[in-house]
């Protein structure tokens, strides 16, 4: 291990490392560990022009389809081929959990924290022209971000998007040919980019940003021309279903990118240099609050389960290299759900990175790894 006093990280956060067991000089690494680039299916042709306009070479990652790695200081906002929407920025580390989903064309995917969105696009990409997607997120700040990206890859066809508390989200996958409405009931029309007027006037009122509750009902924010939702009695939107309906009629494939403390994410801890320290104490290192994510990510991954169908497959991550939010939370969730099985993801044979403390689970490292931090666990639901 790198002398700690040498890294510019305080004290406070190195003793947090010490205590979770995580190398410090993972945070020094971050000048060797490139950026990563998806292409939009379609548009790798775009490539050539891309290394000549940001005057840089990118390389093709041989184990993650349509991702390219370039040097690390490389602003890829500056290039046409972002903002005209053929690429987006994503760590290769989150490209694997959402290949770790085995998402195949038709399936109907729930994304239960799903913001700001990069994964949730890369889903989005894989379901083509059938399934659809379901994003949520408990901030609504940040899904009207989702929602813009979403728009500016022209990827939200099939997608919902709805401000809600995954711990007790609870709306179901559109069962095709269920929108037969009959005449005089009210149906969702075309979604319009023009805010209704509640939601105006509360973006208006708001000064911090809002997080809905437990309690309240889930707020659809956008959906898309194919995503079940057109021409739907607004009544039959929020249908929910008994465990039993739900072995057949949940979700395929379900994600739970779970809120953590972040401190897989290098960028994201270096930002706090600028941000201030203090602030990653608050944010961060919270004794409290650690305590209170525990829950929190057994309760968002319970709920996820619960969602998902009988053969379905459900993707746990968190950018956290801790064992309390990662392993710790899988053993609890095993012990407490009789129909999960965690499973081999057989892609990771060619990932770079390591297995986790428990069998079948995968860690990604800058150190090993050469990508942001992420842990990733693969589960299925068996009838018993
Ligand atoms: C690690 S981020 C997700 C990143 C996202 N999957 C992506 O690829 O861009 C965790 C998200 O969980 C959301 N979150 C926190 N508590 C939640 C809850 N109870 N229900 C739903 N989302 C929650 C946060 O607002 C945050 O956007």
């Amino acid at each position: 291990m790198e002398d700690a006093t040498k890294l510019p990280l305080p004290e406070a956060f190195l003793n947090f490392l010490h205590s979770n067991g995580i190398d410090p000089s993972i945070y020094t690494a971050i000048d060797s560990t490139p950026r990563f680039i998806r292409f939009k299916p379609g548009f790798e042709d775009y490539i050539e022009e891309f290394e000549a306009e940001m005057k840089c070479k990118v390389e093709k990652l041989e184990w993650l389809e349509g991702f390219y790695s370039l040097p690390h200081h490389i602003q890829i906002a500056a290039s046409r081929a972002y903002q005209e929407g053929k690429i987006y920025g994503i760590d290769a580390s989150s490209g694997a959990a959402v290949t770790a989903l085995h998402i195949s064309p038709g399936d109907h995917v729930l994304d239960l924290c799903a913001a700001p969105g990069a994964k949730l696009c890369m889903i989005l990409d894989l379901v083509g022209d059938s399934g659809s997607v379901t994003g949520v997120d408990v901030a609504r700040h940040r899904l009207a971000a989702c929602r813009t990206m979403v728009q500016k890859y022209a990827v939200g066809d099939r997608c919902r998007l709805f401000v809600a508390d995954g711990t007790t989200f609870s709306v179901i996958p559109y069962q095709k040919g269920e929108s037969k409405s009959e005449e005089n009931v009210d149906v969702f029309k075309e979604w319009t980019s023009r805010r209704p007027w509640k939601e105006r006037k509360r973006a208006s009122k708001c000064v911090t940003p809002q997080l809905v509750s437990r309690d309240q009902p889930p707020e659809l924010i956008y959906y898309g021309r194919h995503s079940g939702v057109v021409g739907l009695p607004k009544g039959e939107l929020f249908k929910t279903a008994s465990d039993i309906e739900i072995a057949s009629l949940g979700y395929d494939k379900v994600l739970v990118d779970a809120e953590c403390t972040h401190d897989g994410s290098v960028k994201h801890i270096q930002k706090f240099e600028h941000w201030g320290w203090r602030t990653l104490d608050r944010r961060v290192l919270d004794a409290e609050r650690t305590d209170h994510l525990h829950v929190l990510q057994l309760n968002l991954l319970t709920n996820g389960f619960r969602l998902l169908k009988v053969g379905g497959s459900l993707v746990y991550s968190t950018c956290s290299l801790t064992v309390a939010q990662n392993e710790d939370v899988v053993e609890q969730f095993l012990k407490e759900n009789k129909t999960a099985e965690l499973v081999e993801i057989d892609a990771a044979r060619n990932w770079p990175g390591r297995g986790g403390r428990i069998p079948k689970t995968w860690r990604f490292d800058p150190l090993t790894s050469q990508t942001s931090g992420l842990f990733v666990a693969r589960f299925t639901k068996v009838l018993i």
